[in-house]
């Protein structure tokens, strides 16, 4: 199995390699690429960890020697935010750093499972799909948004208000990765019961924990540490999928045929060809409905930008 990271230079890539090192199966290959000329040293840095993983790095522009017979494409290449900035402020630098990189996925491995984390994730996810159309390799099944964030924050600020082992807290989180699209659907959450106002303060705090982080750093960049945990939990249940692992379950932003929008993120089933099945998110609460609802227009605004970007 051949895991690429893209970006694997900056604050998410390296927390991601590290983890990726020491917890992908034995016998897997990671591959770093990044234009950063650092990024070989990054890999001889992390081939000194004694783990069955065989490690390579690539710098410069080209990407296609780390892509060669990928089966995963993690990309976090890109920029991140400051204090003040919206992700959709990422929109005019990230936007064709992930067109050029998915073209050169098109043309090296188009079969691989690829996961976008650079932001804004609403956008960077439609954008992919649309260059992987265009070089006629499209598959639905094989593209994520990388959500995992979302639910991670989810997992860890509810079993901390209601006291559970955080390991027991299991949460579905919809619509997409940004402010109001983040949707955590709270009511299904078992062994907990939340108050109207614990619905309404928690679903705002997950919404805006990416700007908490923003300005806790204060200038310094976004979530890195908590995001390669993130993206090494998803690339990990790729990878199992990939393997012929049962009942791998991630939330994730995808093209799965939703009635609510063209992206929308919600639980998929991963197997052997990425997504086996696109899983109902179940039961909502009224306040759930209403706040599903009222998230399309900014949604559906992010997606067609993305579409618009490369037609
Ligand atoms: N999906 C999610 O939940 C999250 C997404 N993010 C996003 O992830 C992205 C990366 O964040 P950080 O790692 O903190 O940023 P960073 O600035 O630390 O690292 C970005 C890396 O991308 C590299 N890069 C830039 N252009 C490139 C290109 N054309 N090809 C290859 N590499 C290139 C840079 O050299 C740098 O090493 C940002 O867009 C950020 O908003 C951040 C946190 C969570
Ligand atoms: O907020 C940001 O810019 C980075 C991000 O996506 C997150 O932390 O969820």
């Amino acid at each position: 199995m051949k895991v690429a990271v893209l970006g694997a230079a900056g604050g998410i890539g390296q927390a991601l390699a590290l983890l990726l090192k020491t917890q992908l199966p034995a016998g897997s290959q990671l591959s770093l690429y990044d234009i950063a000329p650092v990024t070989p040293g990054v890999a001889v840095d992390l081939s000194h960890i004694p783990t069955a993983v065989e490690i390579k790095g690539f710098a410069g522009e080209d990407p296609t020697p780390a892509l060669v017979g990928a089966d995963v494409v993690l990309i976090s290449a890109g920029v991140a935010r400051k204090p003040g900035m919206d992700r959709s402020d990422l929109f005019n630098i990230n936007a064709g750093i992930v067109r050029n990189l998915i073209e050169k996925v098109a043309a090296t491995c188009p079969t691989a499972l690829i996961g976008i984390i650079t932001n804004p994730v609403n956008t960077t996810v439609a954008i992919a799909a649309e260059v992987m159309k265009k070089a006629g390799v499209y598959d639905k099944n094989r593209l994520f948004g990388i959500t995992t964030l979302d639910v991670i924050r989810s997992e860890t600020f509810i079993a901390e208000l209601k006291g559970l082992n955080v390991a027991d807290v299991k949460v579905n989180v919809i619509g997409g990765h940004s402010g109001v699209t983040i949707l955590p659907l709270l009511s299904q959450v078992e062994g907990a019961t939340f108050t109207d106002e614990e619905v309404a303060s928690l679903t705002t705090r997950i919404q805006n924990a990416g700007t908490e982080v923003v300005e806790a750093k204060a200038g310094g960049g976004s979530a890195t540490l908590s995001m390669g945990q993130a993206a090494c939990r998803f690339g990990l249940s790729l990878v199992r999928g990939l393997q012929g692992e049962a009942n791998i379950v991630e939330c994730a932003y995808v093209d799965g045929g939703s009635e609510h929008a063209e992206f929308f993120a919600q639980p998929v089933l991963l197997g052997k060809n990425g997504i086996e099945k696109v899983l109902p998110y179940g039961e909502v609460s009224a306040f759930e409905a209403n706040a599903r609802d009222s998230m399309l227009d900014t949604l559906k605004g992010d997606i067609k930008l993305g579409v618009d970007f490369v037609k």
